[in-house]
């Protein structure tokens, strides 16, 4: 089973999406990465208009699913296990050739069945670079995600 993330690129801009030197590059980056607290790269679909990134599927859902369940009620050996899974996936980012996350939030760390938590949707610059970030401005959900983007979530351990 695998993770679909859909991208937001407008196919009437890109009909057709340039395989660059560098997007490969990026490519053969994700492909190469592999540790135990970030999901693994499957592919990716590069053509018109299905454009979106395969990744490792990961059935418990995102940190922000699970800290926001009422009835999921986690004790304070499974907080620390998930906050020390947290640490090792962004240590190991941080020196590989990703260098950085980007947007690391809690929908962007997702727990496996055996309540393993790994780090998501990082890399692919070059394509990230090509989604349209502007149709949402003014919205409620645009705000939503540059708080979610930019501030540190505060939860009560
Ligand atoms: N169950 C499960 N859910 C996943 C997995 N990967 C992503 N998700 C879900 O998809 C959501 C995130 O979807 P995204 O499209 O990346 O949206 P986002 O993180 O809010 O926004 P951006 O990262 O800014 O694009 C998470 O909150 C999860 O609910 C996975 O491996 N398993």
């Amino acid at each position: 089973m695998v993770a679909i993330k859909k991208l937001n690129i407008d196919p009437k801009k890109y009909p057709k999406l340039e395989l660059s030197r560098k997007l490969l590059m990026q490519f053969k980056i994700m492909k190469d990465l592999q540790h135990d607290h970030i999901t693994r790269f499957a592919g990716a679909c590069v053509d018109s208009p299905n454009y979106c990134i395969v990744t490792e599927y990961c059935p418990k859902g995102s940190l922000d699913d699970i800290l926001n369940n009422d009835t999921i009620k986690l004790d304070k050996m499974m907080k620390y296990s998930l906050l020390h899974d947290l640490v090792k996936g962004m240590y190991f980012l941080h020196n590989s050739e990703i260098r950085s996350h980007g947007k690391l939030k809690t929908s962007n760390c997702v727990v496996d069945s055996r309540f393993v938590l790994k780090v998501t949707d990082f890399g692919l610059a070059e394509l990230h670079a090509m989604e349209d970030t502007t149709e949402d401005v003014d919205t409620h959900s645009f705000y939503r995600s540059m708080f979610d983007f930019n501030l540190p979530k505060l939860y009560r351990w």
